[in-house]
């Protein structure tokens, strides 16, 4: 790597190294102690003479004392995994049965470190505040986080915040102004009517019949309800009911996630699933639990000011490969953080043939260093911006 002018404590070996240590402990969100414990050690090995470290559950912030007080740019990396069983054959694959970072928080919360070494041992313009976020794809990690009230003083006046994209090149960067990833909204239906013998079916209420007209029957929302120029996307992953096939089953349980570009949409195709959900139960004479769950994860829509200011600096920075993408599907609770703290949030591609979610998904680690090199140049030019507001 090349040496920098000013001091940088954490070197691409050293990053990726870490990188893989993280890899082989995913936990699952609000779990996260191992990694938490892991993270701290990393921290606590930096000079602090400018930082101060607090823990909430299993987040960690790191406050970095900037020259001159009175605004605060903050940064934010997600730490949990997911219950998936790895498949990549890598020699630093996770020792955590059944659990696995396929979305790349590893790489997320390795960059944020390279960051923050960055700044431990420069001290920054104006302060920064790392946020080390669990629970992003379970429990809303960051609405939990801001709603325990633990930023305090240390609450960002503007955050920045990427995703690993396996669709884009090694290290480049891609954002848009507006919306860049949906609001989702978990769906989790449960049909409940009277098991009884396949010979029978007059004496049970068959709630596979009932589950499967509710799974055709939303399949009408995107095509009957949202507006075909806008978007939206309502995928039911999870059908169970029933045992063996001379039974009828007497319950089917349903879940799904609801995906929209506008919070307006997502609120539209709840309404829909809603009365869908009550149709089927009603016409089946069938009890129905119903939990439609947003939580925090808002459309990521990012601030006209901090984009407009982010995407200037990556466009005009030749070692930066910028690329202005299209809205995504996926969904963040960094939409929640937006919706409080106005920012940014954007991709690191990490060239991968496999996606996000996969058990093979394996991104490349040479992104890391380009991630943390265009994070420490941009930090660096809207200090001296903000510094002056
Ligand atoms: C980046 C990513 O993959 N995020 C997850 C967020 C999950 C939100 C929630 N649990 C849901 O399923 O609605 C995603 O699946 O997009």
């Amino acid at each position: 790597m090349k040496k920098r002018d000013e001091k940088m404590s954490l070197t691409e070996s050293e990053l990726i190294k870490i990188r893989r240590q993280l890899h082989q402990i995913p936990e699952i969100g609000m779990l996260e102690f191992e990694t938490q414990a892991k993270l701290i050690e990393i921290i606590r090995s930096m000079p602090q003479t400018y930082f101060e470290i607090k823990k909430w559950k299993t987040a960690i912030l790191v406050h970095v004392h900037g020259k001159q007080q009175g605004y605060t740019v903050g940064y934010r990396t997600d730490i949990d995994g997911l219950p998936v069983e790895e498949q990549t054959g890598l020699a630093y694959a996770s020792r955590h049965k059944g659990r696995m970072h396929a979305c790349g928080h590893d790489i997320h919360m390795t960059v944020a470190l390279g960051i923050l070494s960055y700044f431990a041992e420069n001290q920054p313009q104006v302060n920064l505040t790392f946020i080390f976020q669990p629970a992003e794809e379970n429990a809303s990690g960051g609405k939990q986080l801001y709603e325990s009230g633990i930023l305090g003083e240390w609450m960002p006046d503007e955050i920045y915040a990427f995703h690993d994209n396996p669709e884009l090149p090694v290290g480049s960067i891609g954002c848009r102004q507006g919306t860049l990833f949906a609001g989702t909204c978990e769906i989790h239906a449960k049909f409940i009517g009277k098991s009884g013998h396949a010979a029978f079916p007059h004496r049970a209420n068959d709630m596979v019949v009932a589950g499967a007209q509710f799974v055709n029957q939303i399949q009408t929302i995107v095509s009957r309800n949202v507006d075909p120029i806008q978007a939206g996307v309502v995928t039911l992953g999870h059908f169970s009911a029933g045992t063996i096939g001379n039974v009828i089953s007497g319950k089917a349980q349903i879940d799904g996630t609801i995906r929209a570009l506008t919070q307006k949409n997502n609120v539209l195709i709840q309404k829909r699933v809603r009365k869908i959900a009550d149709g089927v139960a009603e016409s089946f004479e069938c009890k129905l639990e119903l939990d439609l769950h947003q939580g925090g994860y808002y459309p990521v829509e990012n601030n006209p000011q901090t984009t407009a200011a982010f995407i200037d600096y990556m466009k005009n920075t030749p070692d930066v490969d910028f690329i202005e993408t299209l809205p995504a599907m996926t969904g963040e609770d960094f939409g929640f953080l937006l919706s409080k703290i106005p920012g940014t949030m954007f991709w690191l591609g990490v060239e991968s043939p496999y996606s996000l979610h996969s058990e093979y998904f394996a991104p490349k680690e040479g992104a890391i260093i380009k991630g943390v090199n265009a994070m420490i140049g941009f930090l660096k030019k809207r200090q001296t911006v903000v510094g002056n507001k």
